[in-house]
């Protein structure tokens, strides 16, 4: 099973507009399309797309919260999620007619540490049953900044591997308990090592630093341009099919669900980074957030090409 962990949940609303979006104006919807968001619940649809059994757990609170367990219902996802005082945030992706996306994230409402503290203490007993574990996105309001530290470290301290992916201070302030992966983008990295990274050469470079560092995969994701993978077993650039974009937000969750799911299954981390950048990309083509079809995805897998640079 795999465990995803998401702090800051979210009602995410994909608007489609049928004329270019105009600042000032009345801009009516023309289809929205409701999901449970957050990075991680994004990453629990993946997995359950690539057929393998997932457990979403983290905070939820108020009539949101509800719906947000009504839509893991719908989409037959199991959820174990620690219930808060706060309502659960939403957050708004503006879809164009010529395919550009616009996000609105609202921060995630206070939580306390009583809250936090029941989430360590069911966390404990889930890590147990999972193999592997994933933790993605902000934090809400009110959590220390070394939670990620603390929860990535109970779940090392039972052997189980966990993949980070955020952003930003928390990601900086998280890097040292040494997560088992990471899915920075190019920004990310460099906010990391304090330098400014924008070549292909440059995201490699980095990548093994970081390696070097003692986490085990580093996976860069460059959007259309691919990823870049530094690991044990070398580093390696992976080159995106050429595909009709109609809603890029969540593919990198779903390569992180993808990915679990590849590491669980004991593949090969170059064969990994194959099959999540096939399952990222079939997400690129899909309207609602965080979908896809695993069929699409496996007809992307041939044009999904992944070498090895070092
Ligand atoms: N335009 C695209 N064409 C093909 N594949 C894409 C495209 N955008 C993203 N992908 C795939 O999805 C992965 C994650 O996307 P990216 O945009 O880097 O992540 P995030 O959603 O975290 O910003 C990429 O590494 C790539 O494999
Ligand atoms: O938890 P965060 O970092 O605020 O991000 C939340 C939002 O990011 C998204 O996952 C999209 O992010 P990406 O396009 O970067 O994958 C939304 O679905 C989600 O609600």
């Amino acid at each position: 099973m795999i465990l995803t962990v998401t702090l800051n949940t979210s009602i995410d609303k994909a608007y489609r507009i049928s004329s270019t979006l105009e600042r000032g104006t009345v801009m009516r919807v023309a289809e929205c399309i409701d999901n449970a968001g957050g990075k991680g619940l994004n990453a629990s649809r993946s997995v359950a797309t690539c057929g393998e059994k997932v457990l979403s757990t983290g905070f939820v609170g108020g009539n949101n919260g509800r719906l947000l367990c009504e839509l893991l219902d719908r989409d037959k996802i199991p959820h174990d999620f620690v219930k808060v005082a706060t309502e659960t945030r939403c957050c708004v992706n503006v879809l164009e007619p010529d395919g550009l996306s616009t996000e609105f994230l609202e921060p995630g409402r206070e939580v306390t540490s009583e809250e936090l503290a029941a989430l360590e203490e069911r966390l404990v007993s889930l890590v147990s049953r999972a193999d592997v574990v994933t933790m993605s996105g902000s934090f809400p309001k009110g959590l220390p900044a070394d939670t990620y530290v603390r929860l990535i470290k109970l779940v090392r301290s039972q052997g189980k591997p966990c993949i980070l992916d955020t952003s930003g201070a928390t990601l900086k302030a998280s890097i040292d308990a040494l997560p088992t992966m990471v899915k920075p983008n190019t920004d990310e990295i460099g906010q990391i090592l304090g330098r400014k990274v924008s070549s292909v050469e440059e995201v490699i470079g980095a990548a093994h630093e970081l390696h070097e560092r003692g986490i085990a995969q580093v996976v860069v994701s460059l959007g259309g341009d691919g990823a870049v993978m530094a690991c044990d077993t070398g580093t390696f650039r992976g080159i995106a099919p050429k595909i009709e974009v109609v809603n890029p937000v969540g593919a990198g969750d779903t390569m992180v669900g993808a990915f679990a799911v590849a590491m669980a299954r004991g593949m090969e981390p170059a064969e990994q980074l194959r099959y999540a950048m096939a399952c990222a990309s079939a997400n690129c083509m899909s309207a609602s957030t965080g979908h896809f079809d695993m069929e699409v995805a496996r007809g992307l897998m041939d044009g999904t090409r992944v070498e090895r640079v070092a």
